[in-house]
């Protein structure tokens, strides 16, 4: 069966991950579908160190090819936090609208025009026995007031996209697969998944 694993528990990655793939000819699976993967601690300074960290630490479990995403809020107002702390900014339990609180707080007294920000994503690829390869996306934006539609997952509720006009929860999925940082990254990594899968055997139905 064609098959990508991508190691994240985190199911709104995993959706976006799925409706791309999917597209694609592909099954997604997650660490959700494989529970005797390790939790692996995100211990590296930058997204790159802590997407390869999760895509060997699985992929070496698992002995198959295994994308990781390390993704990310860089705010310029807040020296680039949240950046690799985005998931646990408000606390280690990993609420999301913890985390939007506490951003839309930090900024309460930050003009319009200086509420600049992007998401920063980094995919690592490891194949066993063929390395570890990293490919990267951004998303341009500024920080909203307050929160606007209900789609996608994060901050996406106050992060305005620039190139649409609209904050990423007002777009609908296939609108935020466009322009995100996770689908820029993956456009990057395309090539090289396709090379590895067809040697496997596998049938890349591209759309
Ligand atoms: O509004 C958002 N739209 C996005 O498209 C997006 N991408 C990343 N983020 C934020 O950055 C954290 C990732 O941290 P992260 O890479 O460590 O992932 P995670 O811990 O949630 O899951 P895992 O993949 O590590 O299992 C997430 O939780 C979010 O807070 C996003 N927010
Ligand atoms: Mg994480």
């Amino acid at each position: 069966m064609n098959e990508v694993i991508i190691a994240t528990k985190n199911k709104g990655k995993a959706k976006e991950f799925e409706r791309i793939f999917n597209a694609r000819g592909f099954d997604v699976k997650t660490l959700l579908d494989y529970p005797e993967a390790p939790d692996i601690e995100e211990t590296g300074a930058t997204f790159e160190e802590n997407a390869i960290l999760k895509a060997e630490s699985a992929s070496d479990r698992l002995g198959k090819m295994v994308i990781a995403d390390d993704s990310g809020l860089e705010v310029d107002a807040l020296g680039g936090r949240p950046g690799i702390y985005s998931a646990r900014y408000a606390g280690t339990e990993k609420n999301d609208d913890a985390n939007i609180d506490k951003v839309l707080d930090e900024l309460k007294d930050v003009p319009a025009a200086e509420r600049t920000a992007r998401f920063r994503c980094v995919l690592a690829v490891s194949i066993p026995g063929g390395g570890t390869q990293t490919f990267s996306g951004s998303c341009e934006g500024r920080i909203l007031p307050e929160r606007r539609g209900t789609n996608g997952f994060g901050y996406d509720p106050v992060f305005y996209a620039d190139e649409m006009n609209r904050s990423m929860a007002e777009l609908e999925p296939a609108e935020k697969n466009k322009i995100s940082h996770r689908a820029r990254a993956l456009e990057k990594l395309e090539q090289t998944l396709l090379t590895s899968l067809e040697k496997d055997g596998h049938q890349w139905a591209k759309s």
